[in-house]
């Protein structure tokens, strides 16, 4: 392990929480973090989504959220990009406070929402316009930038085709386009490799490493541990609404064979092996 462990005392339920990185900076100390949560919490009736969560993730970082279904990825993620209204907490994208300063920290970042909801009467060529025209970018260094993306992301033939007869991985890669024209600081996307078939992955892949390459940050949700692994340098790890461990990726790993396996410790790796109430299902009583 590179960095000694240290607690944040995040949680608001005083779970220590393995932290694996360098230690918060002060205002004063150089440029602010991509993300700074504090004390973050959302709950859904009876349900606790987010318990309280500190977080800080360091900008120009390939950053993957993992966490087993229901652990509060996406709730979290919705709250740092300002599409829910959290219950509490502080959440500050580069320096800005998300809820109190939403135009500007939205002009800075670009999302890939969880079920991405897209004009579907649009063209892809059109949609990227209209984004584009949206983000306040002149006309000519919109169609610049929406012909590249285009063709980097293979959409060029489909760029006349409208967005509702888009497939998954299309609609995907369309919506990454979107949320790339304005050349955000930091590019948000919850599970962008869903339903993506392992070409226009790489595709996609290749984007995001360029993107990070100059300066990006990038922070994405995903289940697949193979591909945070091969493509984050910083993982945070999330279980039952809080972050169980975060930081360098090698060192959240630290001694075990894979990150699948640091996963299933950290999230309980009972849950994974037992299933002797199973006894009925395949050779048992029909
Ligand atoms: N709008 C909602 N209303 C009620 N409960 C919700 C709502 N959104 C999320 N939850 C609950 O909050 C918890 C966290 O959900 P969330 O979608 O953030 O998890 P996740 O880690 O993204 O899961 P997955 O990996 O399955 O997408 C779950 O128990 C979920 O049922």
């Amino acid at each position: 392990m590179g960095n000694a462990e240290w607690t944040t005392g995040s949680g608001g339920a005083g779970a220590a929480v393995p932290y694996y990185g360098v230690p918060a900076a002060g205002p004063e100390a150089g440029p602010p973090p991509a993300v700074r949560v504090r004390g973050l919490w959302k709950r859904f009736g009876e349900q606790v989504a987010v318990a309280g969560i500190d977080l800080e993730l360091p900008a120009g970082r390939f950053i993957g959220l993992v966490g087993p279904n229901g652990a509060g990825k996406t709730t979290t993620l919705s709250m740092v990009t300002g599409l829910l209204r959290p219950d509490d907490g502080l959440v500050q994208v580069v320096g800005r406070d998300v809820w109190s300063d939403p135009v500007g920290t939205k002009s800075r970042i670009g999302v890939l929402p969880e079920g991405l909801r897209l004009f579907e009467r649009l063209s892809g060529g059109e949609l990227l316009t209209f984004t584009g025209r949206l983000r306040g970018l002149p006309e000519g260094e919109v169609e610049h930038r929406a012909a590249q993306l285009l063709d980097v992301l293979d959409l060029t033939p489909a760029r006349h085709k409208l967005v509702v007869d888009y497939s998954t991985g299309m609609r995907k890669k369309i919506g990454l386009a979107a949320a790339l024209l304005h050349n955000p600081e930091v590019l948000f996307l919850d599970e962008p490799f869903e339903g993506v078939d392992p070409v226009s992955a790489q595709v996609i892949r290749g984007v995001l490493e360029r993107y990070t390459g100059t300066g990006g940050t990038v922070v994405f949700s995903s289940h697949v541990m193979e591909l945070v692994e091969s493509l984050c340098d910083w993982v945070a790890v999330m279980a039952a609404g809080r972050i169980v461990a975060h930081g360098p990726l090698a060192d959240v790993r630290a001694s075990a064979r894979s990150l699948q396996d640091a996963f299933l410790a950290l999230v309980g790796a009972e849950r994974a092996g037992g299933h002797d109430d199973l006894e009925w299902l395949g050779g048992g009583p029909r």
